[in-house]
């Protein structure tokens, strides 16, 4: 099973609803660049017990739909025309597509692109073998997925088109003039504004246009965001909106910036966090639906678990980036964390790439291959194996071994490697 190194863990879960707060108008940002283009300014909306919720009185809520709300194939869309479809495209003559249909706001030019693309559309994957997990109440999460047998490392979990797929700045997606309020309203009165303009959008969108069966399974979805402006909806998209690599509104950016998207899946939603965690996903735009893999070998009963984030980073920044969610991490990472575990944490990409850059210089000798050998034990024991920099590290070992003439070596972690890479 390949495995991606440039799917990079910041983009594994981040709070989805970040308004877009970049001074270039929606307008200029909608331009089709596949060049990466500059980190955009955005503000994170608010999480926690807010008070002040609710917008301005002087502000009249617009609840303004898509221009365009349709489930075909249409793609000849103005640049900046909001959209509310259904991919892949449904046609209520025939029936309907055997792996699902996702519901799908999206801007004009951005649903061209993905129909558009060479490779669309493609089956969903099907994990091979019997089932391989369950879903079902945990004592101390709410609900999780659990192994219901041995699942091999790399292996296929589960493959699911989305319950719905929305863009970050969806608040401002209908009316991007509204992006002049920043200079009438304050910062928090502004996210305030952009949450109900978004739950506007949502009501009409979940409550009338998705399935029925969909929007049961929504609706039943965890939500962390009860107290800080985000309605009932958008605070479903919030907890559980898994990034989505690869598709941008307009230029390339971060992948963890604000002209993406984001999904929200009947399973994969269910997964819980952990700083060392055994599975790892990737979002595939031609099958359009989001995969899950196992990062390690997990045995049956053991309850799957991602990243909700970056990985390189101490404890206490861990923490703080899972706020949004409501929860205080206590995997073995968190509560036995060290001033030496943090280090390792926010060094280990650096420490990967110096020993690549030695190996690929051409040390070859014993002590080097001790000492990659040291490191890989130290990621593993900190569950940091499941890092995106973890199978350059195989790589770099594979190549040395075979410099030094240790061939089986060399395949074992060449073998090792590719189970890391999507
Ligand atoms: C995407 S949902 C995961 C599924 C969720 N447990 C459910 O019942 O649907 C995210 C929410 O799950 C809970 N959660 C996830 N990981 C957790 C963890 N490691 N410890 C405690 N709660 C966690 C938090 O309430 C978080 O807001």
């Amino acid at each position: 099973m390949k495995r991606g190194f440039l799917n990079s863990s910041k983009v594994k879960k981040k709070p989805l609803y970040e308004a877009h707060t970049s001074t270039e108008s929606a307008q200029e940002a909608i331009q089709d660049q596949e060049k990466p283009g500059p980190t955009l300014n955005v503000i994170k909306l608010p999480f926690g017990k807010v008070e002040n919720r609710g917008v301005p009185n002087d502000y009249k809520v617009s609840g303004l739909t898509p221009t365009e709300w349709s489930h075909n194939a249409r793609v000849d869309y103005d640049p900046n025309q909001a959209v509310m479809t259904t991919i892949p495209p449904r046609n209520f003559n025939m029936p309907p597509n055997p792996d699902g249909h996702s519901t799908w706001i999206v801007r004009g030019v951005t649903k061209a692109k993905v129909l558009n693309r060479p490779g669309y559309p493609k089956v969903v994957p099907k994990p091979s073998g019997p089932p391989a997990y369950e879903v079902r109440s945990t004592p101390d999460m709410g609900m999780g997925v659990f192994a219901t047998r041995d699942i091999a490392a790399g292996e296929l979990i589960l493959a699911e088109r989305p319950l719905l797929v929305a863009p970050r700045d969806i608040g401002m997606m209908v009316d991007p003039s509204k992006l002049m309020l920043r200079e009438k309203y304050s910062p928090d009165e502004f996210k305030q504004i952009t949450m109900m303009e978004c739950e506007k959008l949502l009501e009409f969108v979940v409550h009338r246009y998705m399935e029925p069966e969909h929007r049961e399974a929504f609706l039943a979805l965890a939500n962390s965001h009860q107290e800080d402006g985000s309605g009932p909806l958008l605070g479903i998209i919030r907890t559980n909106g898994y990034g989505i690599e690869g598709l941008f509104d307009g230029p390339k950016v971060n992948e963890w910036e604000s002209n993406t998207y984001g999904a929200i899946v009947k399973v994969g939603s269910r997964i819980n966090h952990s700083c060392r965690p055994n599975i790892n996903h990737k979002f595939d735009l031609d099958a359009f639906c989001l995969s899950f893999f196992a990062e390690r070998d997990i045995p049956s009963g053991k309850q799957l678990s991602y990243s909700y984030c970056y990985m390189g980073q101490s404890a206490a920044d861990r923490q703080a980036e899972l706020a949004p969610y409501g929860f205080s991490c206590t995997c073995p990472s968190c509560v036995n964390a060290t001033p030496e575990s943090d280090k390792l944490r926010t060094e280990h990409e650096q420490r990967i790439s110096t020993a690549e850059a030695s190996v690929a210089r051409g040390a070859a000798n014993k002590a080097t291959f001790a000492s990659l050998i040291d490191l890989k034990k130290q990621l593993v024991e900190e569950g940091l194996d499941a890092s995106d920099a973890y199978p350059k590290l195989l790589k770099a070992i594979s190549a040395l071994c075979g410099k030094l003439g240790m061939t089986a070596e060399e395949s074992k972690y060449l073998k090792d490697m590719k189970n890391y890479v999507l």
